[in-house]
Order: structure tokens, then sequence, then C-alpha cells
């Protein structure tokens, strides 16, 4: 079993992060973790906290010498601005003087429709927004990303797959259809300002993030993320909190901001007949039931809720930034009256981030799935037994 969990606020010291079930013998070091961190911070479009904050990585157990342990993961993302935060986000009371004089401590009383302000401030029984906010920022998803990139490396390493994402729309700019990055095209999708596979389509997209901003508007978009190398048989038909597509959708969804889910062709199928619908299956030259291919990847490898060892894709659609620079209309909750909601900076788009943050979610609920097939306390017994898995298909 694979449990993990994030804490930790927006402008708090630092986040945490934790997982356990992760067996022992997976390669992972800081410096893969910090590299999936520094890869969340890309994309045009991100506002200036990007630029001036760092993430400070510590892992605090559960990796020796850059293998994990089988224990417990815990980690530590600590927060460069954490000094300028000190008084307003202490954990012990403070002198509520001291606190008056802040101007970073003036009550948020304008909450931003689309963000968690309002509906957080009335379930949880605070007359401003900022006890809300904090956590409900998309700074939580650092944490996600370190944890992503520990599951990543485990499926990998067990069973050979890779996980890859790319920004397939912004705005009503979108990609062309059919293009499916690999892991040999990562680098040049970091490369790449909005992370598109499509240089002509990239520049698109980056002069409609310039017009958005120009206009003191937001934009959000849609990621893709894939995965080559699957096994077959990850998830089940027989309950539907077993089928990998329901995880995956649960997964996006949890994201900020993220508003539809779609596995591969999705709701285009819906529009589609049967006949065109689906991956008809092919031989793949031997016998065996490893080698069975299909001619297209409408259904985003999945059939009955299971992999079926094509390429994995599902997309991701984000709403726009709800922090809009020519505020929207809401009300002051201290008098009742109609006025404009908070606004001091945010990101334009953060789409291309968001992609970083589903690749992660993919691994985790990956991660999950690899290891209740497959079991093993260590990386060598994990592997022993997807190959004694693939060995069966191909001898049957
Ligand atoms: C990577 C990333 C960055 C984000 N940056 C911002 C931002 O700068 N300003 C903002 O208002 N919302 C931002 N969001 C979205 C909010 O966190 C999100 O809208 C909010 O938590 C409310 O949740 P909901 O949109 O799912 O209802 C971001 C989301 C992600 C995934
Ligand atoms: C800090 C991160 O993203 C933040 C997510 C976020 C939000 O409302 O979700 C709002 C912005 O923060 P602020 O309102 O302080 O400018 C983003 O910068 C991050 O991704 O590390």
């Amino acid at each position: 079993m694979l449990r993990w969990s994030t804490a930790g606020e927006s402008h708090g010291p630092a986040l945490a992060a934790f997982i356990e079930g992760i067996p022992a013998g997976v390669s992972v070091t800081s410096k893969d973790v910090d590299a999936a961190l520094a890869r969340r911070r890309l994309g045009y479009g991100r506002g200036a906290r990007m630029s001036f904050e760092a993430d400070v990585l510590e892992i605090i157990g559960g990796v020796r010498h850059g293998l994990t342990l089988g224990s417990p993961i815990a980690l530590r993302i600590g927060n460069s601005e954490w000094p300028k935060w000190e008084q307003v986000m202490a954990a012990d009371p403070i002198d509520p003087e001291v606190l008056d004089g802040l101007k970073r401590n003036a009550p948020l009383t304008r909450p931003r429709p689309g963000h968690a302000d309002l509906a957080g401030m009335q379930k949880y029984d605070f007359d401003e927004a900022r006890p809300i906010l904090e956590r409900a920022s998309a700074r939580e998803t650092a944490a996600r990303v370190a944890l992503g990139e520990i599951a990543a490396q485990f499926v990998e390493q067990a069973t050979g797959a890779t996980i890859v994402s790319h920004v397939v729309e912004i705005g009503t700019v979108a990609a062309p259809a059919g293009l499916v990055p690999a892991k040999r095209d990562v680098d040049a999708l970091d490369a790449d300002p909005v992370r598109c596979f499509d240089p002509e389509t990239s520049a698109r997209m980056v002069a409609e993030i310039d017009l958005a901003h120009k206009d003191g508007d937001t934009l959000g978009g849609v990621v893709e993320v894939a995965v080559h190398g699957l096994p077959p048989g990850l998830g089940s038909h027989t309950a539907w909190d077993r089928r990998l597509d329901s995880r995956l959708a649960a997964a996006l969804m949890g994201i900020q901001a993220i508003k539809g889910v779609e596995l591969g062709d999705g709701f285009e199928l819906a529009r589609t007949r049967g006949s065109l619908a689906h991956d008809e299956i092919v031989p793949g030259g031997d016998t065996g039931l490893d080698n069975i291919r299909r001619v297209t990847g409408r259904s985003g490898g999945t059939e009955g809720g299971m992999t079926t060892g094509e390429i994995l894709r599902v997309r991701a659609a984000m709403k726009p930034i709800a922090t809009v620079p020519r505020a929207l209309r809401t009300i002051d909750v201290t008098t009742g009256e109609e006025t404009r909601a908070h606004h001091q900076r945010s990101d334009v788009c953060a789409v291309p981030a968001a992609g970083i943050v589903a690749e992660a979610m993919v691994a985790l609920v990956l991660a999950e799935a690899v290891l209740e097939k497959f079991g093993g306390d260590s990386l060598g017994e994990t592997r022993r037994n997807v190959e004694g898995y693939l060995s069966a298909l191909r001898f049957r």
C-alpha cells in the first residue's frame, strides 16, 4: 500500500511531504528531486514570485546513500521567503499591536471569485481570506512534485515506463492533434517557454499570454500526460474505485484549478461512431499475450479500467487563474458592500507548471497501481514479479 500526504502553507517556513510504501533499493537523490522542483517553476506567464523564491529541499528520512530504505520517506521543502512572513505566519501567538502594524497582515476581506477564499471563510469560520488562501495556494504542489519524482523513479526502475507531459492548449490556441512526446523529448519541452511540443503553436501561445497580460487578464489551458512502456493490467475492471481511469481522474482533479479530465480522446469519442472510436487489435508478429498491438491510441491506453500496454494518455483542463488583475466584482465581507476582489500579484498563466504537477499525480497513481499488482519490499522483488508476469503472458 502506498500512502502519501503533504502539509504546509504558501508563506510558511516550509512544506512537508511524506510517502510510505516505496520499496527499498529505488535510486533517488536530492539532485533528482531538486530537478523536478525546478521544472515546476518553469513556464512563460508565471508571476514574479517564481523568480525570487527558492525551494530548499531536505530529505529527512527514508533514503540512504541515494537508495530508498523501504521506510517512510519524509521531505522538507523550505521557503527562502520565510523571513518576510515570520510574523504573519508564525505558529505561536504574536503581539496584536505588532501584527496590526504589518502591511502584509492587512485583512483580506474582499474574496476572489474563483479562488477558495469565500467558501473557505464560510466553512472554517474566518472573517478574512488569509487563513484559507495560504493552504489553497498551489505552492503546495511543490510537495506533490517532490513525491511524484520518487514515485516516477520507482515506476521507471520497476517497469521501464516513462512519464512525460506537454501543454496542448492555452486559451484559444491549440497544438495540432496527434503529437505525443516521449522521454527523449523532455529536454526540448522544458526548454520551450510554454512546454508545447509544436514550436509554431508555442509562439502563438506566448503571444496569447502577452495579450492577456496586457489586458489585465489571465488564461487557462489543457495539459496532456503520456506514459510509455506500462505493462498491461494495472488497475481493475472489478470495482469502480479500482479502475485506473477513476483513480487518474481523481488525482488530476485534485490539482488546484483543474476542472476537467479526459482519458485518450475522451469527449471527442462521445461525438464519434463506434466503428471509428475504438482501437482495433492486430497481431504483433509472434504468438503470446504480450505480442498484440493496437492500430490507434484513442482509448488513451486503458480498457475496463486497466492499462492495455499501449501509451497511457490523459488530459487535464485548467481554468484561468482566479486572481484576475482587472479584478472581478465581489463584496467586502466587513461592510457587505459591492467592491472589487483583492489583487496584489498573480500568475497570468500557470498551465506549463500544472503539466509538471499532473506528471507527479499520474506517477503517484501508477506507483500505487504497480505495487498493488506486483508488490515487493525491494525494487529487485518488484522487478522479478513484473518480469514473471510478462513472461507468463509471453508463453500463453
Ligand atoms: C501551478 C499553479 C499555479 C497557480 N497560480 C495561481 C495564482 O498565481 N493565482 C491564483 O489566483 N490562482 C493560482 N492557481 C490556482 C488556484 O490555486 C486555485 O484556483 C484555487 O486553489 C482554487 O481552487 P479551484 O480552482 O480548484 O476551485 C494556480 C494553480 C496551479 C496548479
Ligand atoms: C507560490 C506558488 O504559486 C502560487 C500559487 C498561487 C495560488 O493562488 O494558487 C498564487 C501565487 O502566489 P501569490 O498569491 O503569493 O503571488 C503563486 O505564486 C508556487 O507554485 O510555488
